[in-house]
């Protein structure tokens, strides 16, 4: 039986500011109820022992108490002692600022969300920070509030516990058919920042059925507003098994839409900072998104959760090079090939062709001596480090002090006793220095591959067996270019200079990467993301029926070895907490044509959804649209419309016309403007609660064929959290008539 006690409505487990008009979370008892666990946490406040809600709020506002307290010790710090000099004192007070700011307690932040009373003691080992006793307040051993962050009281025991300590996986992962060890878990509502509800499973009661949570369905149902939340409260178990997945290995998740692909990644890196906090903080963190608007719509889950050192950029930023504009645009076919990943190869080749074999001996003056290493010494060391696969700049290096260390070696035997110094300083030596220039000569990726592109004899020469003549000239520049500062740069070229950097240098790599809507990248571009994580892992996020480039993933296999970690697995994620069940089934008629192999997706939202398709005169589609614009206003939440890119400028205009201010996507919608105006080639990964999709033939049309057409639709069916209104003029495509 499950129990909800004083429930004020509505409530939500993680907080968030109240939408009166919402699916209400009913009371179903108001009798007390005591969890049954064998030493319940004692009264913090006199007088609250017969309530467990005020006992509970009194425990939150004692854990309020105890964060403010934690705020105020790292506030009086006095570092003047502690610090040698003042780099030392800069680098420790940003931390102590940066402390500061993780332990503001945000008024509509609860602090915990949910509660677990274990059966038996579970090792300090698994509460972090538990040396002593573990939370609940005092007396109890084994409960635990489960939070966004650890909060401890004056003597260091915990009161919260964060959500990624051991001892909180129970409440993500604990079921009746597996208890792990728990007696009961709570979960509490809460409306604005005040705990008014809570709902409990006894998961060893035998009596006791299993049934979905009331909190977490109305968490789920509640309308959109502003950007991305985090889920910390309602991550559910087949995600919670990914967020948690072991540092060491590479996850793939492919995921219909909604089914919380980026809500799980950004929760997986939020885990693996807790998990790995120093070594990540050496090595760094990425996430990656497809655009700009894309990243502030998630830029601030991750503070949420306490996390603000992770990067976020687009696959462009990575590979943005100082010198190097990115002006131009390629044809889909030359940016398809360039993509491929056999113009890594090509690379390879054209680079490696700049190292000679030496003519001329190498004759070193010192003093009154000269000394000689003869040419076909010099052709061995360099074949010797072609043989190698090392990078050009470090082999390049190596070169001077091979060269140098023959030359002692002639010293030595001509009685001499020359020590390291000597090998350096003859390694310095112009002679040596004017061989290494000839033989071994620096190159600048830039320039490599303008030439690749500018030169048909070059190209011709690198590509030999590996492209085409149709696609030699598919790539070469029409107009070559005669400088790198004067070039049209487009972004596949700047992910060819970046593999040519890497090839000269190794690019660093960082601890941890999260590649999301990864389904659009080109080999070249996984190559790119692959060599930023070469002794780190990463969590690659995707939909294969998203995919909308022209060279768009077909299989994960085949992503997962061009990124360079082929023995990283693939997870399917299949429930979605988006996109109301009528709207799913409507447009999962689109995937025989764009991915026949992936199965529907489910939607656990219980609310049908408003949905409807409505046909109009072309004359009055554009009134047509902005009315359907107005009515959604009437909902509460956030509206997009979305449309082909052609069709916005006429779009932007009737909606002024008629006095409705709009927004573009990834500027934050706020109770007074919630309108967002969506090309449809940026809407990927974003959600509104009320989504107008104007004339859906354009947006296929907007596409250079129809497969990509008809993804690109898929994407704008997939946004809408409440409901969709389909307006067209034009005949539906035929999947969906
Ligand atoms: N366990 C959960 N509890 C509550 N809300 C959730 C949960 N998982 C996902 N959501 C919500 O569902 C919505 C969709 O999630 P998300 O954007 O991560 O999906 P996605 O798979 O990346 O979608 P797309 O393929 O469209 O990019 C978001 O609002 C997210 O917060």
């Amino acid at each position: 039986m499950r129990h909800l006690l004083r429930c004020r409505i509505p409530a939500h487990p993680a907080g968030g500011p109240a939408v009166p008009s919402h699916d209400p979370v009913q009371p179903v008892s108001h009798h007390p109820h005591h969890a049954s666990h064998p030493q319940p946490a004692r009264p913090i406040a006199p007088g609250a022992d017969d309530d467990p809600l005020a006992r509970e709020r009194a425990h939150l506002s004692a854990s309020r108490a105890a964060l403010r307290a934690m705020r105020a010790d790292v506030e009086a710090l006095d570092i003047s002692d502690v610090t040698a000099n003042w780099v030392n004192a800069a680098v420790l007070q940003s931390q102590i600022d940066e402390r500061i700011k993780a332990l503001a307690d945000l008024a509509h932040t609860p602090l915990f969300f949910g509660r677990l009373n274990y059966l038996h003691s579970p090792g300090a080992d698994k509460a972090e920070g538990a040396e002593g006793e573990p939370a609940g307040g005092a007396g109890s051993t084994d409960t635990f509030y489960i939070g966004r962050r650890h909060v401890h009281d004056a003597d260091g025991d915990p009161m919260v516990i964060d959500w990624r300590a051991p001892v909180s996986q129970p409440f993500y992962q604990a079921s009746k058919k597996q208890p792990m060890d728990i007696a009961l878990r709570r979960r509490f509502g809460y409306t604005g920042g005040e705990l008014t509800a809570y709902e409990d499973e006894n998961l060893t009661d035998p009596t006791e059925g299993e049934t979905a949570s009331k909190l977490l369905q109305s968490e789920i149902e509640r309308p959109r507003v502003g950007p991305m939340r985090d889920i910390v409260a309602t991550i559910q178990p087949e995600q919670d098994e990914i967020v948690r997945a072991g540092i060491g290995g590479t996850v793939c998740v492919q995921g219909a839409p909604g089914t919380g692909k980026t809500a799980v990644g950004l929760h997986r890196i939020a885990y693996l900072l807790y998990a790995h906090r120093d070594r990540l903080a050496r090595s760094g963190t990425l996430v990656i998104g497809p655009n700009r608007s894309f990243l502030q719509y998630i830029e601030q889950v991750l503070p949420a959760l306490g996390e603000l050192q992770v990067r976020q950029a687009t696959v462009d930023d990575l590979v943005a090079r100082e010198g190097v504009a990115v002006r131009g645009a390629d044809e889909a076919e030359a940016a398809r090939i360039k993509g491929d990943a056999r113009l890594a190869e090509v690379l390879r080749r054209a680079l490696r062709s700049h190292v000679t074999l030496p003519t001329e001996p190498c004759v070193v003056v010192r003093g009154s001596r000269r000394w000689r290493v003869p040419a076909y010494e010099i052709e061995e060391i360099v074949t010797e480090l072609l043989a190698r696969d090392i990078r050009y700049g470090a082999a390049r290096e190596a070169l001077p002090q091979r060269i140098a260390h023959a030359v002692l070696v002639r010293m030595e035997q001509a009685g001499e006793a020359p020590d390291d110094r000597v090998q350096d300083t003859v390694a310095r030596n112009a002679a040596v220095k004017a061989v290494v220039k000839a033989v071994w000569p620096p190159v600048d990726p830039a320039k490599l591959v303008l030439r690749l592109l500018s030169e048909p004899e070059f190209l011709a020469e690198h590509a030999d067996g590996l492209l085409s003549a149709d696609e030699q000239k598919a790539i070469l520049w029409a107009k070559p270019a005669r400088s790198v500062r004067s070039a049209k740069w487009s972004p596949a070229d700047a992910v060819l200079i970046d593999e040519a950097t890497d090839l000269i240098q190794r690019t660093p790599s960082l601890g941890h990467v999260v590649l999301d809507e990864a389904q659009d990248l080109s080999p070249m571009q996984y190559r790119a993301v692959g060599r930023r994580c070469t002794t780190g892992s990463a969590t690659i996020l995707g939909d294969l029926a998203q995919g909308t480039t022209p060279w768009a993933t077909g299989s994960w296999q085949e992503a997962l070895s061009h990124l360079g970690k082929p023995e990283g697995r693939v997870e399917e994620l299949t429930q979605g907490f988006r996109v109301p069940r009528e709207v799913i089934a409507y447009a999962s008629r689109l995937l025989p044509a764009i991915a026949p192999e992936l199965t529907e997706a489910t939607s656990i939202r219980e609310a049908a959804g408003d949905f409807s398709v409505r046909e109009v005169a072309l004359d009055a589609l554009d009134a047509e649209v902005v009315e359907a614009c107005r009515r959604a206003l009437e909902h509460e939440g956030s509206i997009g419309l979305i449309a082909a890119d052609a069709r916005i400028p006429v779009l932007a205009e009737a909606l002024s016309a008629a006095g409705l201010a709009h927004l573009s996507p990834g500027e934050e919608t706020t109770a007074d403007s919630r309108l967002t105006l969506v090309p449809a080639t940026l809407a990927k990964g974003l959600e509104y609660d009320y989504v107008v999709l104007d004339e859906p033939a354009a947006v296929v049309d907007g596409e250079p064929d129809e497969r990509t057409g008809l993804r690109r639709l898929y994407v704008a069916l997939t946004r809408a959290v409440s409901g969709l209104t389909v307006i067209h003029a034009a005949p539906l495509p035929d999947r969906l008539a």
